[in-house]
């Protein structure tokens, strides 16, 4: 099953507190952002790449591209304000209205081939499909720095990308979620505001999104684990 996949790699990183986007920041001198890259260059399912950025920081794009001599095509794209608006953007470049598209965080950039294999399968069946892990830790509800309540856990998973989707149900979606005014933190929830069924697939904790600085430390050592 081909698939196009889009990269969201427009934010600040503001949380990262690296003063620029954090997916130039380096693992071992090489770039977040080609670690992401360098897992679809390898998929022989993945047919294109679009990737959403800031357009400010299209020449560095540019660079890196050269540098690592990335070889499928890549389509850099203006991003948006919010990763929903990225996302958006990135849908208005996939032509085709059948097939499947994934999105996927860069800032993710131990993303597995078997797991995608696996997504993609899902997505297949069900026309929507998501990784995701158990929580681990007890998670609750605060308000004012005091207890509301503890969120039963047995329930509670902790949603990674990639995310996969037909490409006429993903368009629809971010349609509907536009026309209601509505923001998710994911695109998933845009299809279960539709009220539409989304597969969870379990993914690895190795699938971590680098978010705040130490996570550059937790990215380094899953490198050397993997070596
Ligand atoms: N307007 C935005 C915001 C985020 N992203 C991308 O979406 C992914 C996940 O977003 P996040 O981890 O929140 O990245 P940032 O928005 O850069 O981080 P922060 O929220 O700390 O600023 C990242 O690859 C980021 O580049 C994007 O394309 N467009
Ligand atoms: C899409 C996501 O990675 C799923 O966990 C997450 O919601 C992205 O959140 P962010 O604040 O845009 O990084």
């Amino acid at each position: 099953m081909f698939y196009e996949v889009i990269i969201p790699a427009a934010g600040k990183g503001t949380r990262m507190k690296a003063g620029k986007n954090k997916l130039f920041l380096t693992l071992f001198d090489i770039p977040l952002i080609v670690y992401t890259l360098r897992v679809f260059e390898q998929d022989p399912a993945c047919r294109r790449i679009i990737l959403p950025i800031n357009m400010d920081e299209k020449a560095e794009f540019d660079r890196i591209i050269a540098e690592y001599s990335f070889q499928k095509p890549i389509k850099l794209i203006q991003g948006g304000a919010e990763r929903q608006d990225s996302v958006y953007n990135g849908l208005q470049a996939v032509n085709e209205e059948e097939g499947f598209v994934l999105v996927h965080d860069g800032a993710r950039p131990f993303i597995q081939l078997v797991q995608i294999a696996a997504l993609v399968k899902a997505a297949s069946k069900s026309g929507s499909a998501i990784l995701a892990v158990p929580v681990k830790d007890t998670i609750k509800k605060v308000r004012d720095n005091t207890v509301l309540e503890t969120v039963e856990r047995s329930s509670l998973w902790a949603v990674q990308t990639p995310q996969a989707f037909r490409i006429s149900l993903l368009k629809k979606a971010h349609a509907e979620a536009r026309k209601k005014g509505l923001l998710g933190t994911d695109e998933a929830s845009l299809i279960e505001n539709m009220g539409l069924e989304v597969s969870v697939i379990e993914g690895n904790y190795d699938n971590i999104k680098i978010t705040t600085p130490e996570d550059i430390f937790f990215a380094e050592a899953i490198l050397r684990k993997n070596k």
